[in-house]
């Protein structure tokens, strides 16, 4: 296993954030009292990490195999409203436990592997809380489409509060991969997954709920497509936005009919839900 790493001004924290957010393997520290920050990224192979080297300088090691198989704890499960609750747990005993402490809640089963989205990151936690609000405002038989869908939490999510059909899809063929794999493990069928990136598609079918917890660059170049996707008067949910970009977000989804009444802001995360108004756009 070989890591990347790159050290730069603390300036930069955001940027390297933003350009890394949604890859699991990527780990960003802060050095020197805040003054130096130090970005890791994983990689399969020394190859793969030179590349990485070329495009942004740095330098490659290898990281000893020894710490890198270090058992890690699963961490404790987290509570979504009164409605989920999402554990990295996948051993059915311990997950049978957990039904019967929190009965009343789903319990949502994602293992960590190498997509993102096991709910802890804030990003995710957020847009899954906006989502319960909207699946009891809706009631069922409503149509939900996960944009960058990671490992599928959002998508199930949305699935078990009532919407039908879900459609998920991400660029990374490995997290389609793991979507298809946990909609059944926790039970839910029929989502459809595809391998799409955003920036390129041209969507034909529209939504009544679009989740996009993609980060900002991507978001931003993504309104022409998301006014295609969303119907009118539906709800659209942006997260994976640093708060020092929120104002870059809102302003070019203003140009495109959306508007964000409910922002909520964790750390340095933003999450944003809106809706379009088509009658605002030419
Ligand atoms: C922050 S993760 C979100 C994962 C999950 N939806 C969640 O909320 O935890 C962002 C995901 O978007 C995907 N992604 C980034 N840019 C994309 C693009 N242009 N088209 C499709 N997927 C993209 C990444 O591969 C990653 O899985």
């Amino acid at each position: 296993m070989w890591v990347w790493e790159k050290l730069s001004a603390s300036k930069w924290l955001d940027a390297w954030e933003d350009r890394f957010h949604g890859n699991p393997n990527f780990v960003v520290h802060v050095l020197k009292g805040g003054k130096t920050v130090r970005v890791e990224v994983f990689c399969e192979s020394q190859e793969d990490a030179e590349k990485i080297v070329e495009q942004f300088g740095g330098r490659v090691r290898e990281l000893k195999s020894a710490d890198w198989q270090k058992p890690v704890e699963v961490p404790a499960p987290l509570k979504i409203r009164d409605r989920f609750v999402v554990t990295q747990e996948d051993d059915e005993a311990k997950l049978a436990d957990m039904r019967r402490q929190f009965a009343g809640r789903e319990v949502l089963s994602i293992p960590p592997e190498m997509a993102f989205g096991t709910g802890d990151h804030a990003t995710t936690s957020t847009v899954l809380r906006m989502l319960v609000d909207i699946g009891r405002e809706r009631g069922p038989g409503w149509s939900c489409a996960d944009l960058g869908c990671g490992t599928g939490l959002l998508a199930i999510a949305a699935r078990k509060l009532g919407a039908d059909p879900v459609f998920a899809c991400d660029f990374d063929p490995f997290a389609v991969k793991v979507t298809e794999r946990n909609g059944p493990r926790n039970g839910v069928e029929g989502i459809v997954v595809e391998e799409i990136d955003v920036l390129a598609w041209k969507p034909e079918k529209t939504y009544d709920v679009v989740l996009a917890n993609i980060f900002s660059t991507v978001l931003i170049q993504a309104f022409p497509v998301l006014a295609k996707l969303l119907k009118p008067g539906g709800d659209i949910v942006l997260s994976g936005i640093l708060a020092s970009q929120a104002w870059d977000v809102f302003e070019e989804a203003a140009g495109h009919g959306f508007g964000f009444p409910k922002v909520v802001k964790k750390g340095k995360w933003v999450t944003a839900r809106g809706r379009w108004m088509a009658e605002l756009v030419d």
